[in-house]
């Protein structure tokens, strides 16, 4: 094990949770939680454009911080400022925020992937990301865990052949099913930085990872299996393998296919994740009953009961808290998916608040 430099963790809550514990009350967090609701994002975001906060440390560790410094002692962890597409613009591709994302030049047929970078120098083209994660860690000052993340290779894929965001993933079907193993190796491609990636992050001081296919449910069983899942397990075991042969501590990873709530069990026995993420289509016992005591669970009330006010909130986190203390095994108190703009930062407060009264452990 390495001894790191970092100021001493004060919060371990959500360290434990993912490692299975079933801890005094949950650890709480929300995807998205430095974003487009809080004032004082839309402040930063006034004077500089979403890639160039990305891409400057000092910018992304401020912004990382407000909800941590909004919400003292009622958020158990903090998600580095950046996004799933720094990925593909590391492989090449330019890729622009207005308001969404978009890819100018996107990959329309296999002959395309040759537009890509072979060989992709993570350090190089991401070391900015480490930079934010390392300056991030030192002025959390061990007030609560850092979590790193990236985009699943799924995710990835259908976002560099859509160029953008789309409602049914035509193009990038078309790809799948015309070009299954032109697809599959592309697939593994991404998911190879993946790995350099979440490897380089907890390096630079990240000490909880976050896979995000977002997109996860728009493949059938069978095709998550074919297209989505062989990507997922390469990387768990690579970071895994990597880390250890790097005498780094094992950090535990989240794994969030929303949608894919079919695969759940076989996810919770097979791809090597801690934590399995779920939005809000399935009840929390149910979920808790699907995957036994084998994995952690993160999740998972519809990030739109926020916009309910305080009781329908309350009524939420209540059931919620009732279903996934019903088995045994760590549980991380997350929305279903990530914080939308229009949330009023009290009511998210409102939540917090919920989450700690109701979430002890009888
Ligand atoms: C699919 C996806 C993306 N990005 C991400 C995903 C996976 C999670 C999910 O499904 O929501 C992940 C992401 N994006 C962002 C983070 C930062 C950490 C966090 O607070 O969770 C994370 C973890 C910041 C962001 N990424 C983006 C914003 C808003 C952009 C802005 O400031 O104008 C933020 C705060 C932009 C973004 N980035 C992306 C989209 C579709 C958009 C635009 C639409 C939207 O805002 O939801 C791609």
């Amino acid at each position: 094990m390495t001894t790191d430099t970092f100021p001493p963790l004060r919060n371990d809550l959500i360290l434990r949770a993912a490692r299975g514990e079933a801890t005094e009350r949950a650890p709480v967090w929300v995807m998205r939680q430095a974003g487009r609701y809080l004032p004082e994002f839309r402040e930063v975001r006034k004077d500089h454009e979403f890639f160039e906060v990305c891409r400057t440390p000092a910018l992304a560790t401020k912004i990382t911080l407000q909800p941590i410094q909004r919400y003292t002692g009622l958020v158990d962890a903090s998600i580095i400022f950046s996004d799933i597409l720094v990925i593909p613009q590391a492989m090449g591709m330019e890729v622009l925020m207005n308001p969404g994302p978009q890819f100018p030049d996107p990959l329309v047929t296999p002959a395309d992937v040759s537009k890509l970078r072979e060989v992709v120098n993570v350090q190089k083209e991401l070391g900015y990301v480490f930079d934010a994660i390392t300056q991030t860690r030192n002025e959390l000052k061990g007030e609560v865990p850092l979590i790193g993340f990236c985009g699943a290779p799924w995710t990835l894929f259908a976002y560099m052949i859509e160029g953008g965001g789309s409602k049914t993933l035509q193009k990038a079907k078309t790809w799948l099913f015309k070009y299954p193993e032109e697809s599959k190796a592309l697939l593994l491609r991404i998911a190879d930085v993946c790995v350099d990636f979440l490897v380089g992050q907890v390096k630079a001081g990240a000490q909880l990872l976050q896979v995000f296919d977002s997109w996860a449910g728009e493949l059938s069983p069978h095709d998550f299996s074919i297209f989505s899942y062989p990507t997922l397990l390469h990387i768990s075991t690579s970071v895994r393998r990597r880390l250890a042969a790097e005498n780094l501590h094992s950090t535990p990873i989240i794994l969030f296919a929303k949608g894919a709530n079919h695969a759940l069990g076989f996810l919770a026995k097979n791809a090597g994740y801690d934590v399995l993420g779920l939005d809000w289509m399935i009840d929390p016992a149910e979920a808790r009953r699907v995957v036994g005591d084998s994995v952690a669970l993160q999740g998972n009330m519809d990030p739109n009961v926020l916009y309910g006010g305080k009781d329908a909130i309350e009524a939420a986190v209540k059931r919620m808290s009732e279903g996934f203390r019903e088995g045994k095994g760590g549980w991380i108190a997350n929305l279903g998916h990530g914080i939308t703009p229009g949330v009023d930062p009290e009511d998210l407060r409102w939540f917090f608040e919920c989450i700690h009264k109701y979430s002890h452990q009888s």
